[in-house]
């Protein structure tokens, strides 16, 4: 199936000159929902989710529910997720739904298509992809978000302090394999304008200079700050000159802030003017 939509690295490139570059993640955690006052109860899923919704979707550039956190709730939690998805795009927020798939060809189709496909009530703009079992293996979601205007964000050098055993290790022709992975990533995206729909996560927690992004040509998840210890300052440092498409994200940071509507927005307002002035030329 075609799509008329433009592709999603020209779609992100819009939203974020729009909006500023910001991604707020929707992860409705136990101690959150907690701390907003809520029980632990499909009910209290939906109140906390919707909220952020009301509160981010007119407001910043991109959305990430993180669908373990909805997960946990079963085929309730998954309904609650689906509302999610349609109401935060309709409200004009781009959605890249954090589920972090990957699998061998006919079960990666599948995923693609539950969340990739113009067809599907599950469908976000873009999708978190795990390269596990080959950058190959994406094919398919790869495929698939060429065909709709989405986009797929593949793990490259995650933030969290577990993943640097592996991905800092060194594949055959001695390159790091978070490297393999953005070499692969590049070549999809190779002659796109403004830039290609392949993104990659790359920690907001790395070193400087861990990974080259310069020949990426897409677009860049920046997980890491706040929660996790991540500066907006220190994002110039982390990225150099590919920190253009850069696409920092936090949740804990704005959603700590809930449940009141008003303190939520402000709160994302104040972490994209931070970053507009950190990322400013
Ligand atoms: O490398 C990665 C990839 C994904 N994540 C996800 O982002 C959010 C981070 O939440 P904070 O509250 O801002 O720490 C969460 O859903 C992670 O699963 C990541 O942190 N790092």
């Amino acid at each position: 199936m075609t799509t008329t939509r433009p592709n999603f690295g020209q779609r992100l490139a819009d939203a974020v000159a729009a909006r500023g570059a910001l991604c707020v993640g929707i992860d409705p955690h136990p101690a959150l929902i907690q701390a907003w006052g809520l029980d632990e109860s499909p009910g209290s899923l939906e109140r906390f989710a919707m909220t952020a919704v009301e509160a981010l979707a007119g407001e910043v550039a991109v959305l990430k529910p993180q669908s373990a956190f909805f997960e946990l709730y079963g085929a309730a939690g998954i309904a609650v997720l689906e509302r999610v998805i349609v109401e935060a795009r309709a409200a004009g927020a781009l959605v890249i739904l954090d589920a972090k798939r990957g699998d061998i060809g006919s079960t990666m189709t599948a995923y693609a298509n539950a969340y990739l496909a113009d067809t599907s009530p599950l469908a976000a703009d873009a999708l978190t992809v795990s390269p596990y079992l080959g950058y190959g293996s994406l094919a398919p979601a790869i495929g698939i978000a060429e065909q709709t205007g989405r986009g797929v964000f593949v793990l490259a050098r995650t933030s969290n302090p577990e993943g640097q055993e592996l991905q800092k290790s060194r594949d055959a022709v001695s390159r790091p394999v978070a490297q393999s992975i953005v070499d692969a990533a590049s070549d999809t995206n190779a002659g796109a304008e403004p830039m290609g729909y392949v993104g990659v996560v790359a920690g907001a927690t790395m070193k400087p200079g861990e990974l080259d992004l310069s020949k990426l040509n897409g677009p860049i998840l920046a997980p890491g700050i706040g929660a996790q210890g991540a500066m907006v300052q220190s994002l110039r440092g982390v990225f150099g000159p590919a920190l253009p498409n850069v696409l920092p994200a936090t949740a804990r940071e704005v959603l700590g802030s809930g449940p009141g509507i008003d303190d939520l927005r402000s709160a994302a307002r104040r972490t994209r003017d931070d970053l507009a002035t950190a990322l400013a030329v």
